[in-house]
């Protein structure tokens, strides 16, 4: 009987903090509400990626525990999702459908209180930005295991967007059906690199299966809700949206299978300290023009962290690259070593400098 009396007690310890946090949530609110108008008066875009970021470092030093820094900063990002929410209703489009890896990325990186909207194809983010339907966008860009999703590349050559954040997702593929009994599965539906990812478990344990490519997990597990004889590989969010059995967790049985996601809108965020440059150029086609392109950069010694070339799409044989430098493009030495390369080749365009992911 003591310890109900003890309980009691500690409930109404939780009751009363349960209250102040309440009360500050909402006076936090209200603050980040007159910031909200301040930025609208002078023309500033409401979603800030750098003070985040240092709302989140800030938060990382303080935090003494036992709750861990990823439970602190899952914490803040939803509060101030929500307080940026009172600001502005702030809109996202992602490559859809619902439960799709890169609405999980959206999620993670914008938090729950903006409008996530689905779209059919890479191509309908970059249109629903340019078209100011949308404020941001989400896509995604490289996997560690099948590598980059040119697709992305070649719409910043179609469209005059910039990037201005990146998020990383470790991708988990299970296998999961309407249907809780592995061995009547016939068919298997998947996005092709997923069905790629997990092709040796695949051989080796469905050897007989039917391989369905469709256009995304989601779109697989939405299919394999409809048949009784099918499964899916998707995440486990899908299986919670589609409600179906998880079969068999991580088939795609990769240490490092990793997707990096490019947010993208029209800004160029302001630095944080940890930024990365984007940006594209071709060379003249004659020897060591990319050497000597490349050469303002060793220079100054600053990183590189990849290079990657694309058909430009106007001349055969004519190649863009794409490029990520540390740095931010307010730093001077980024902008005079950047400055060197344009007056150097024929085509020249910064695609954005923005926080580097700060997870992995
Ligand atoms: O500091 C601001 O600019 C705010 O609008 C407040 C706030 C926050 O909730 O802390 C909200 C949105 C911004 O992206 C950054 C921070």
């Amino acid at each position: 009987m003591e310890y109900q009396e003890e309980l009691k007690n500690l409930r109404k310890e939780i009751d009363d903090i349960d209250q102040t946090i309440l009360q500050l949530l909402n006076k936090r609110a209200l603050l980040a509400k007159q910031v909200g108008e301040i930025k609208k008066k002078n023309n500033l875009p409401i979603f800030v990626p750098s003070r985040e970021k240092e709302i989140f470092e800030r938060l990382e030093k303080l935090n003494t525990g036992p709750l861990s820094n990823d439970v602190i900063k899952h914490i803040f990002r939803e509060i101030i999702s929500a307080c940026r929410s009172v600001e502005e209703n702030i809109k996202v489009a992602y490559l859809g459908p619902k439960a799709t890896f890169t609405h999980q990325a959206s999620l993670k990186y914008f938090g729950s209180a903006v409008d996530h909207i689905p779209v059919s194809t890479i191509k309908d983010v970059f249109e629903e930005i340019a078209k100011k339907k949308v404020n941001y966008g989400v896509v995604p860009v490289e996997n560690t295991i099948e590598g980059v999703v040119n697709y992305t590349l070649d719409m910043f050559l179609d469209y005059d967007l910039k990037i201005i954040g990146e998020v990383i997702l470790e991708i988990s593929l299970h296998l999961m059906s309407i249907n809780p009994n592995i061995n009547e599965i016939q068919r298997i539906y998947s996005h092709k690199f997923a069905i790629a990812e997990c092709r040796d478990w695949l051989q080796k344990n469905m050897p007989n299966a039917q391989i369905i490519e469709v256009e995304s997990t989601a779109k697989a597990a939405e299919m394999a809700r409809d048949d009784y004889e099918a499964a899916a590989i998707a995440s486990e969010s899908a299986a919670i949206v589609y409600g179906l059995h998880i079969l068999e967790r991580k088939i795609d049985k990769h240490l490092y299978n990793y997707t990096r996601f490019l947010i993208i809108g029209n800004e160029i965020p302001q630095p944080t300290g940890k930024d990365k440059t984007t940006f594209i150029f071709s060379v003249k086609n004659e020897v060591g023009a990319l050497y000597k392109a490349l050469e303002p950069f060793y220079k100054n010694q600053i990183n590189m962290t990849k290079i990657e070339s694309r058909p430009s799409k106007k001349e055969a044989w004519d190649y863009i690259f794409f490029t990520d430098i540390e740095g931010h493009i307010h730093e001077e030495k980024v902008s005079k070593t950047l400055e060197e390369l344009k007056s150097s080749v024929p085509f020249f365009k910064i695609l954005g400098s923005y926080p580097k992911a700060q997870d992995v």
